[in-house]
């Protein structure tokens, strides 16, 4: 690879990493498995180390990737609360011990569990516990005192204590709690979590502590942070004081003087990590000696001490009983492989998903294969090859037409999705009216995809507009819906012509339109005509609003069914209240400002915030949209940016100035 091309693969690793980082970190809803994203983060490494002049002081691998959200409070942590450098194979591992070695003599290694959850800080005032917070940004978390409370094995007082402590460990939905919760979400027909880290992080970043309570969270505390009163010389020293403090600490951390020794441990923990009923990602191996460490020292991102072994995802052998296919909201035809159960991760599953018809071709995977499965942490797994053709199959052919209505079903150019483009088609309206009712969408309540699927099969439902159509009496001809229950639903329909503008933007399910992008245009088109009837440019006009976005919403309006859908609505008695337009608050109100480089004294965080609350808005990336760019020392590729974009680019000290002024 030359230069070039590794600059802009560098680019868009980087760009996808963050955006993978978003999804996980900041929304709990990860679109990838770790293990691809872990994939994602080496290529990129390796890029880096091949062509260092690519090494950005923000890239992904620099940066520990999460940041505080605006729902808590946020907490600076005094000790910067670091991730763990990867391997994923042996040779890794004595690569690491070697690095060691050349620093410090005769190291011992403790080798324990990865706990698969979320990192926390714990900190103790004379015993008691005072403040909990998330890892945030490594710099700065959330303040998550009252979630933490609720959860039960971790201590809230402490006998014998030193005078402060600030402990870090896990919180962890144990695999029982875990498929309860899979269970509950399923008879409320609420979107499941994809797994258990993801359940964890959900739950604990919860506004509403009695959500977490009802979560029934676990904790295990690997590290102390901080300690006054007490002095400790090594890691198994801190933990065997931690477990005799009353804190959860891992089941087992043995040390060993050789590299052999660390990974038969490392083998054998992942022999047995389906039995523990907590999940794990992987083994941690750290230097036990804390004066060793200090010889080790750091990256911006890791200590130099300790290396996570993440174990690769489990795979498993059954045979393909068939391919079923579904038919998404867009008509996006989706092939779901149907197969014998097999036990794989801690559950038994018996289907997976199998892409697109590209991937099926290009594996030759028919029916009566043996293929191969793998679950990536995932509920759902997915097929990852073909293993061998059973007997007497035949090549897989695609259907032609949609399953659902019969309709021919088209590819368009480069996608490799094939769709179901008859707009009456019974499966997408299926689908698109459980994305209508959804939670951050219209939000009826009682209305489930059991439900829909009748009101779609009895005819009673053509569109979104027959359910404000809907009598009591409709409901009560369906199955097992009692008087109660039926009222309510009407209610809850009724209710819901009373949500906000971007909730129906949202809910009509235009291509590329997601709930952020609807709240951008409520919030500068302010009216539903406005919404309809503005230009591609007006829209792009919009910071944060790209091509595709608009010419997607320009294209769902050019449909004269959209328009009369609208219309219906309204006749329907759905509101769809114009936006009070926010009133130019502040100094920096109108203004948008990118941060970038090391600033003097500001962390990022800090500037931010203080941009915002002065009215501004902050953004990652640089156009001509930006009003000023704040550069600090090691400025990158912003910087250039903003250079050739003619934006004003001023120092930490001219916005401190604005800012005062
Ligand atoms: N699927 C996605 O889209 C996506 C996106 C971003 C990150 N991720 C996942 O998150 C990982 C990166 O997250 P990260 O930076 O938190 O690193 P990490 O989770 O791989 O490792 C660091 C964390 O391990 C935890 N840990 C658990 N047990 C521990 C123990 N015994 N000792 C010390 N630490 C322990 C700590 O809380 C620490 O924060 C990636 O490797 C990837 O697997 C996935
Ligand atoms: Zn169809």
């Amino acid at each position: 690879m030359d230069i070039n091309n590794a600059k802009s693969r560098v680019e868009e690793l980087t760009n996808l990493l963050n955006y993978h980082n978003n999804l996980y970190y900041n929304q709990d809803n990860p679109e990838i498995s770790d293990y691809e994203y872990d994939k994602l983060l080496r290529e990129l490494e390796d890029l880096e180390k091949q062509f260092p002049t690519l090494l950005k002081k923000d890239s992904p691998t620099q940066k520990v990737g999460g940041s505080a959200g605006e729902k808590f409070s946020e907490v600076t942590h005094t000790v910067q609360m670091m991730s763990l450098h990867d391997s994923f194979s042996h040779g890794e591992l004595l690569d690491f011990d070697r690095k060691v070695r050349e620093v410090v003599q005769n190291p011992l290694y403790v080798v324990e569990p990865k706990f698969d959850g979320l990192s926390v800080s714990c900190e103790y005032e004379n015993g008691v516990f005072v403040r909990g917070s998330t890892r945030g940004d490594g710099f700065v978390g959330e303040d998550i005192t009252d979630n933490l409370i609720t959860i039960k094995s971790l201590p809230k007082r402490l006998k014998n204590a030193p005078e402060y402590l600030e402990v870090r460990g896990e919180v962890y939905m144990s695999d029982d709690n875990f498929l309860k919760l899979l269970k509950i979400q399923e008879d409320n027909e609420e979107k499941p979590f994809k797994n258990p880290r993801n359940a964890a992080a959900g739950s604990l970043r919860q506004k509403n502590s009695k959500i977490t309570a009802q979560r029934n969270l676990d904790i295990f505390i690997f590290n102390i942070q901080q300690i006054r009163g007490v002095t400790l010389t090594s890691h198994k020293q801190s933990l065997d004081y931690l477990t005799e403090l009353g804190f959860p600490t891992a089941p087992f951390y043995n040390r060993y003087d050789n590299m052999e020794d660390v990974i038969d441990e490392i083998e054998r923990i992942n022999n047995i990590r389906g039995t523990f009923g907590f999940p794990i990602d992987g083994a941690v191996v750290k230097v036990d000696d804390f004066s060793q460490r200090e010889l080790l020292g750091a990256t911006a991102k890791f200590p130099k001490w300790a290396e996570a072994y993440k174990y690769p995802p489990e795979e498993k052998e059954t045979k393909l009983l068939d391919i079923e296919i579904n038919v998404g909201r867009t008509g996006a035809l989706t092939p779901v492989g149907i197969f014998e159960p097999v036990f794989i991760s801690g559950t038994t599953v018996s289907r997976a998903v199998l892409h697109n018809e590209d991937f099926i071709k290009e594996k030759d995977i028919r029916i009566g294969d043996t293929v191969i499965i793998r679950k990536a942490g995932e509920i759902i797994p997915e097929v990852v090859s073909l293993k061998s053709h059973g007997e007497n199959t035949v090549p897989y052919v695609f259907p032609t037409v949609c399953p659902s209505c019969g309709s021919k079903v088209t590819r368009d150019g480069e996608e490799a999705a094939i769709r179901c483009t008859n707009t009456e088609c019974p499966a997408q309206l299926l689908r698109h009216l459980i994305h209508f009712v959804s939670r951050d969408a219209m939000d009826i309540e009682g209305l489930g995809p059991a439900v829909l699927e009748q009101l779609v099969n009895s005819s009673l439902v053509k569109s979104p507009v027959d359910l404000y159509k809907l009598t009591p009496m409709d409901v009560l001809g369906l199955e097992r819906k009692a008087e109660k229950s039926a009222l309510n639903l009407i209610d809850s329909i009724e209710k819901s012509k009373e949500q906000e503008l971007y909730r129906l933007i949202f809910a009509l399910g235009i291509r590329h339109i997601g709930q952020k992008a609807a709240k951008l245009l409520c919030d500068n088109l302010l009216t539903i005509e406005n919404i309809m009837n503005s230009k591609v440019e007006d829209y792009t006009n919009i910071d944060g609003f790209g091509t595709v976005m608009a010419e997607s919403i320009v294209e769902y309006f050019s449909h004269e069914e959209s328009i009369n859908l609208i219309k219906e609505l309204k006749e329907c008695g759905v509101k769809m209240p114009p936006v009070e337009k926010k009133s130019e608050e502040g100094k920096f109100a109108g203004l948008t400002f990118v941060l970038t480089g090391t600033l003097p004294t500001l962390k990022r965080s800090e500037a931010s915030k203080m941009i915002e609350n002065a009215g501004g808005k902050t953004s990652s990336s640089v156009s001509k949209k930006t009003s000023y760019v704040v550069a600090g020392e090691e400025a990158g590729s912003k910087l250039t940016k903003a250079q050739n974009l003619g934006v004003t680019i001023i120092t930490e000290e001219q916005l401190l100035n604005m800012l005062e002024s």
